[in-house]
């Protein structure tokens, strides 16, 4: 492990009020961080006391809404839970009558007090020690996998619609990961000082936070970039005011209370629920916003960067933008490819958490050599996904999120049936129900238009569109998907083929910034694959990488001369 080397030996700080402390912190060690380790993965297999405990949580759930109603979710200002009068729900994806909580939507009076709490709490979270900073998101990532593991799965199985295994995946070992391998990120970042110093002369380099405060948007899909977006700047000493998507309420809610229980000082992170066109208004246009961190899709991110550059004199200094955002993510094999192989990653690409990841499988290209053998196994696979209630741990799949998802899947494949032009075609799947829950089957449809619809648009479901390409136009086929979509986030290369793996990874170069090899276009995990993809899929700084955490941090160079200067002039100077 390497070591912490803190620069500023005593500082002052103040812990919970907002009062400005004069209690100075003397460093009297360099500190060793725990060494940290990917959360390992529950199986909920038969019988496992894992499977019992989640079971047990979704119970409670049950209970708590049969029996008094839907969760109320407050605000949480300056660590005050705050109720307001215009409250909106998060409906149950599988089951929409079933309303799991009503939240508080903030309003100018409280967005105001949001940012003047925040900026108040500023110096304190600052000052204190690092070593504190680092030991208050540790202990949330310890409480998380621990103590409400089980909790924060069940809620956002209910709420987001996940099954147990992807809720684990999620909400308990991704933020788990997040929480910790940031903090080893940020202390190696810290330990990054000048190599050099001249005789007499120490330099040093200080990780300053923001001026200012930073504004963090969350997308529904994973309860984890919630958790992340808002702490990974506030890791750095900066203060995040966190709008959360209404579709994700209610787990991330349960995150502030880890939070809170972990030892985060009030007023650091601001739980704002609302109107997100009226949080940008009321956020964007003030001197001190110092920094987005946006995960969500293209067309808001863009609209968001916009807002900021038309605001640009306001601002006391740039703001940071961070944003990661949509895909049409690729799964391209080679005449050399392992059929099952690509089949079965294809599946889950494609159709877990019914497509709602933004590196879903999206697009797959393939020789037609291997199209008789891709197609059969794939179509006879996909019709045997279980899709219902995650309550029933049988099922692969369940519900897409909302009504406005379900509209939206559904007019593009209610397209490719009704307009019978030859060029494509439903291979298995295309049915839709909304009686229950927002249910989309696994959708395979077939083109011979590489450019169609469902080639270029995210859908954001459970949607693959397959086209089949001829065996020797291998090369060309690639640069054809290079160029295919604005987006470039995920993409995966199927062959056994090494001249061919090359070759892709060559032509592909910047059309995803997650590539991979014989493997699937999604599931990254932190400390392994940092995330983040370029062109309109978003900035590209790898969320649970240090790169992210430099978008933090506005550094301070530090000369310190040890010797008295005893004349002005130099000796050259002294012959004339
Ligand atoms: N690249 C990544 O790492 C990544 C990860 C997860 C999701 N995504 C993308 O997120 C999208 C799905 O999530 P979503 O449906 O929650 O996205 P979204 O863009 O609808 O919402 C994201 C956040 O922005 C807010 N928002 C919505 N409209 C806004 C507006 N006009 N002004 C300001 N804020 C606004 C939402 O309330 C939410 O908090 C997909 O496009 C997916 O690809 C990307
Ligand atoms: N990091 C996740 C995707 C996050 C976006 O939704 C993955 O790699 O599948």
């Amino acid at each position: 492990m390497f070591q912490l080397r803190l620069i500023n030996n005593v500082r002052s700080f103040s812990s919970t009020s907002n009062k400005k402390s004069v209690l100075q912190v003397p460093q009297m060690g360099i500190f060793k961080l725990p060494e940290v380790r990917n959360e390992p993965k529950n199986k909920f297999m038969k019988g496992s006391p894992e499977k019992a405990e989640v079971k047990q949580e979704l119970n409670n759930i049950n209970s708590q809404l049969n029996s008094s109603g839907p969760y109320k979710v407050p605000m949480i200002i300056n660590g005050n839970k705050i109720f307001t009068q215009s409250n909106k729900q998060q409906h149950v994806p599988f089951d929409h009558k079933k309303i799991l909580c009503s939240y508080s939507e903030t309003d100018k009076e409280h967005i105001d007090l949001a940012i003047k709490t925040a900026l108040e709490a500023k110096l304190s979270w600052e000052n204190m020690p690092f070593n504190d900073r680092a030991a208050i998101f540790l202990k949330a990532a310890d409480l998380l996998s621990t103590k409400y593991r089980s909790k924060v799965i069940a809620a956002t199985m209910m709420g987001q619609g996940k099954t147990a295994c992807e809720a684990e995946i999620d909400a308990a070992a991704e933020l788990a990961d997040f929480w910790r391998f940031n903090v080893k990120y940020a202390a190696e970042i810290y330990s990054q000082q000048p190599s050099e110093n001249s005789p007499h002369v120490w330099n040093r380099l200080e990780y300053r936070p923001l001026e200012g405060f930073v504004v963090a948007f969350s997308p529904f899909n994973f309860t984890a970039i919630g958790g992340n977006l808002c702490t990974a700047p506030a890791l750095m000493g900066n203060v995040v005011l966190w709008k959360p998507s209404p579709m994700s309420m209610y787990s991330n809610y349960l995150l502030m209370q880890i939070l809170k229980e972990a030892g985060l000082p009030d007023g650091v992170i601001q739980f704002i629920p609302g109107d997100a066109p009226f949080v940008v208004e009321n956020t964007f246009n003030h001197p001190e916003f110092a920094g987005l961190h946006f995960t969500g899709s293209t067309a808001v991110f863009k609209h968001l960067w916009k807002k900021i550059g038309d605001n640009l004199e306001i601002y006391k200094s740039y703001p940071r933008i961070v944003g990661e955002t949509g895909g049409k993510n690729l799964h391209f094999l080679h005449k050399s490819a392992d059929v099952n192989t690509a089949v079965y990653n294809t599946i889950r690409g494609g159709f877990e958490f019914q497509g709602q990841k933004c590196s879903a499988t999206s697009r797959v290209y393939i020789p037609e050599s291997l199209w008789p053998q891709y197609s059969e196994l794939l179509k006879n696979e996909v019709l045997k996904i279980k899709q219902g209630s995650v309550e029933d741990f049988s099922n692969f799949m369940s519900s897409v999120i909302n009504r406005q998802s379900f509209d939206k899947i559904k007019s593009y494949i209610d397209e490719v049936k009704e307009v019978k032009d030859g060029k494509q075609y439903i291979l298995v799947g295309g049915e839709t129900n909304d009686k229950v829950g927002y249910e989309i089957q696994p959708t395979v449809i077939v083109t011979k238009d590489p450019f169609s619809k469902t080639m270029t648009d995210e859908l954001f479901g459970p949607v693959v569109t397959c086209y089949v390409y001829p065996d020797e136009k291998y090369i060309e086929t690639l640069e054809m998907a290079d160029k295919t979509t604005d987006y470039a986030l995920t993409g995966s290369v199927f062959a056994v083929d090494r001249e061919a793996i090359i070759t892709a990874s060559n032509v592909l170069r910047n059309s995803a910034g997650n590539f991979y090899i014989n493997d699937k276009s999604t599931g990254a995990v932190v400390g392994q694959q940092p995330f983040g993809g370029g062109r309109s899929s978003g900035t590209n700084d790898k969320a649970g990488s240090i790169l992210n955490l430099f978008r933090w941090i506005s550094p301070r160079t530090i000369k310190e001369n040890f010797v008295p200067l005893t004349r002005w002039n130099y000796e050259s100077n002294m012959e004339s």
